[in-house]
């Protein structure tokens, strides 16, 4: 398994001092992701779709129950995590340094990781860039150049330059136009069947998970309140909450 949760709860505490809450984000959430999987996790805002990515990129401790990643519990160094796992979030400007250029964005990931010489990195950075459809002039370009379809597209590259086998896709395409999210799922689609990395693919947006999850999980005020291979969820959802999603499709 490439991660796993086990009845996984994150509580916040809100509120002033004088007035402290605790606010579950997630309540005993227990999801597996097989290598090369993608699983659409759905589920309206304030379910805990962020919370849960956030566990899964080892950036948040659960407060109960337990996460692996590779079968392994998270390391405390995140630098030992470096070129296995990448997140291409909603808005790419949050991953992509506005200073850098596109080229220095893309290549930053496996530079960290170290141990690749500048021709081979430079080598990789036109490759990927190629793959995601932008031609090598764009490396030079700054992200504020770019068109929101093309900045995801720089992001995606940014987030396989280290061949990681897990991504976490947080509303990677609600952002942009009906006609840009296609383009953009169908090169996620296309990248997988090349890379097989496995996914996280988060989305409010059911049609998307459609399109590109093998499993569904639904989250509901933090639970999970169900997971089906995706082929089995559009057909015969089994919980009313579900029903309910896949009949607004
Ligand atoms: N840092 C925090 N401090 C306090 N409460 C938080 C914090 N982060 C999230 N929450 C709360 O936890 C719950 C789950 O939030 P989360 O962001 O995971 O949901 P989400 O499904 O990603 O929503 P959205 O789609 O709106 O981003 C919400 O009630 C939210 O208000």
């Amino acid at each position: 398994m490439i991660l796993e949760l086990d009845k996984v709860s994150v509580t916040f505490s809100a509120g002033p001092p004088w007035r402290r809450r605790q606010v579950p984000a997630m309540r005993e959430v227990s999801l597996s992701l097989a290598d090369g999987e993608i699983l659409g996790l759905v589920g309206e805002s304030g379910s805990g779709k962020t919370t849960t990515s956030m566990v899964a990129l080892g950036l948040r401790r659960p407060t109960s129950g337990t996460a692996l990643f590779q079968n392994q519990p998270f390391p405390k160094r995140r630098k030992q995590l470096a070129g296995r796992m990448q997140a291409v979030l909603q808005h790419p400007q949050w991953s992509l340094n506005p200073r850098m250029r596109v080229g220095q964005c893309v290549a930053e990931p496996l530079v960290v990781f170290g141990g690749v010489s500048k021709a081979e990195v430079a080598k990789r950075v036109m490759g990927i860039l190629d793959q995601v459809g932008l031609d090598p002039s764009f490396a030079d370009r700054y992200p504020h150049q770019l068109s929101g379809g093309q900045r995801q597209r720089v992001s995606i590259a940014r987030a396989l330059i280290t061949r990681p086998p897990f991504i976490v896709f947080d509303e990677a395409v609600s952002a942009l136009d009906v006609s840009v999210q296609a383009q953009i799922l169908n090169l996620i689609k296309d990248l997988r069947a090349e890379y097989a990395f496995a996914a996280l693919f988060i989305s409010h947006d059911i049609g998307a998970v459609r399109y590109v999850a093998d499993h569904v999980a639904v989250l509901r005020h933090g639970a999970v309140v169900e997971t089906a291979p995706a082929a089995v969820f559009f057909g015969t959802p089994e919980h009313e909450y579900s029903r309910q999603l896949v009949e607004a499709l």
